[in-house]
């Protein structure tokens, strides 16, 4: 049986939990909460998040105790938000994670540091990267729970790793594929939240589809150009891991991103748009951490720039998107 510590008490920690624990795999499920941990014990659900989903507690042990849930575990799999990784797993000794896999399942950077997830672990733990992977393609946690047809890619050095994790994963609604494409798929992943929040923006200002069809057009150019720049290598963007993410996220109904960005674009603050939406949109933080490492790389990122000059400069959403209309082609 494998033996899987999952790390997040949120909605994309919920679904991979239930995939895998069907799967037959014994899955020993960190969260924070301990109310949360002892209504899953009481009621076998999860009471904030998918919480229809119920899960057979003789594969799946939710704890609050951190060491615990990853000491038998041969994987174990980050779905906290960016922001809490560090703070989360810093708390960990540096050998604790010598001999596991890991596997992100988060689309996000580390704030402050602006470092991949994967990186961080990578450096904080010293695992070579061949112990490393992603869970990365358009999937959104609320489809899993409702067992709609889903696609995931694994991406890792170790195309070993990958396939085996793909197994674990392939159920009769979801295709799991490995990649080897670990920090392309991984910067991808962050770049399209930028994307769907920026068109959640232009949305709650009243811009159509036309719109947002040539936004997201230009996206992938930009995207492109980063990539380039950042981690220069041949790479098929139009793979679902790349654009089928950067769909998914801009034009679904489950999209936090767009949400987030929806309520920006119609006059709500940062701060009272996520107060209200109570799940964390990963673009705010990204926009701050691409913006950052673009200032060495000086690559044009006119929807990242926009995104950032009305996030953090505080300049009026319709004023940006003028100019940023102008940029587009
Ligand atoms: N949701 C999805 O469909 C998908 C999400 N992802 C990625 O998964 C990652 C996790 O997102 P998601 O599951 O959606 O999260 P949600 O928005 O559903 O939930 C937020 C999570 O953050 C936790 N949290 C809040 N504050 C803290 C803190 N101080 N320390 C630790 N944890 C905290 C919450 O814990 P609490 O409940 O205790 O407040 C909760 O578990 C993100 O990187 C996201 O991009 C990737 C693919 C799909
Ligand atoms: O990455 C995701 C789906 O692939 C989830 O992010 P959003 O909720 O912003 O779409």
């Amino acid at each position: 049986m494998e033996k899987i510590a999952m790390l997040g008490g949120g909605s994309w920690a919920t679904a991979l939990t239930k995939i895998l624990s069907e799967n037959g795999a014994r899955v020993d499920w960190w969260l924070r909460s301990k109310d949360d941990v002892q209504h899953l014990l009481r009621t076998r659900h999860n009471p904030r998040y998918l919480s229809a989903v119920q899960f057979d507690l003789n594969r799946v042990y939710p704890t609050t105790d951190l060491e615990d849930a990853i000491e038998e575990a041969d994987w174990l799999v980050l779905a906290v938000p960016a922001a809490f990784v560090q703070p989360v797993l810093d708390k960990l000794d540096r050998d604790t994670l010598k001999h596991k896999n890991v596997i992100s399942a988060i689309k996000g950077m580390i704030p402050g540091k602006n470092q991949l997830v994967t990186d961080y672990v990578a450096e904080r733990f010293r695992l070579p990267r061949t112990q490393l992977g992603v869970i990365a393609g358009p999937c959104h946690a609320e489809e899993v729970a409702l067992e709609k047809q889903s696609y995931l890619t694994i991406g890792s050095p170790d195309a070993g790793l990958a396939l085996a994790f793909c197994e674990m994963l392939r159920n009769r609604f979801v295709s799991a594929h490995p990649a080897t494409d670990l920090d392309g798929i991984e910067y991808c992943a962050v770049m399209k939240n930028i994307i769907a929040l920026t068109g959640g923006i232009a949305h709650g200002l009243g811009y159509g589809d036309n719109f947002l069809a040539v936004l997201v057009s230009n996206a992938v150019q930009e995207i492109r150009r980063f990539l380039q720049a950042i981690n220069p290598q041949p790479r098929d963007l139009s793979a679902s891991a790349y654009l089928g993410d950067l769909l998914v996220t801009a034009y679904s109904q489950f999209s936090r991103n767009r949400t987030f960005g929806s309520m920006v674009g119609r006059g709500y603050s940062v701060k009272s748009a996520q107060l209200e939406m109570n799940m964390v949109a990963e673009g705010y933080y990204a926009v701050k951490s691409i913006h950052e490492l673009n200032k060495k790389l000086k690559v044009s990122m006119p929807i990242t720039e926009a995104a950032y000059n009305i996030l953090y400069e505080r300049i009026s959403p319709a004023v940006e998107l003028e100019i940023l209309k102008e940029k587009l082609r």
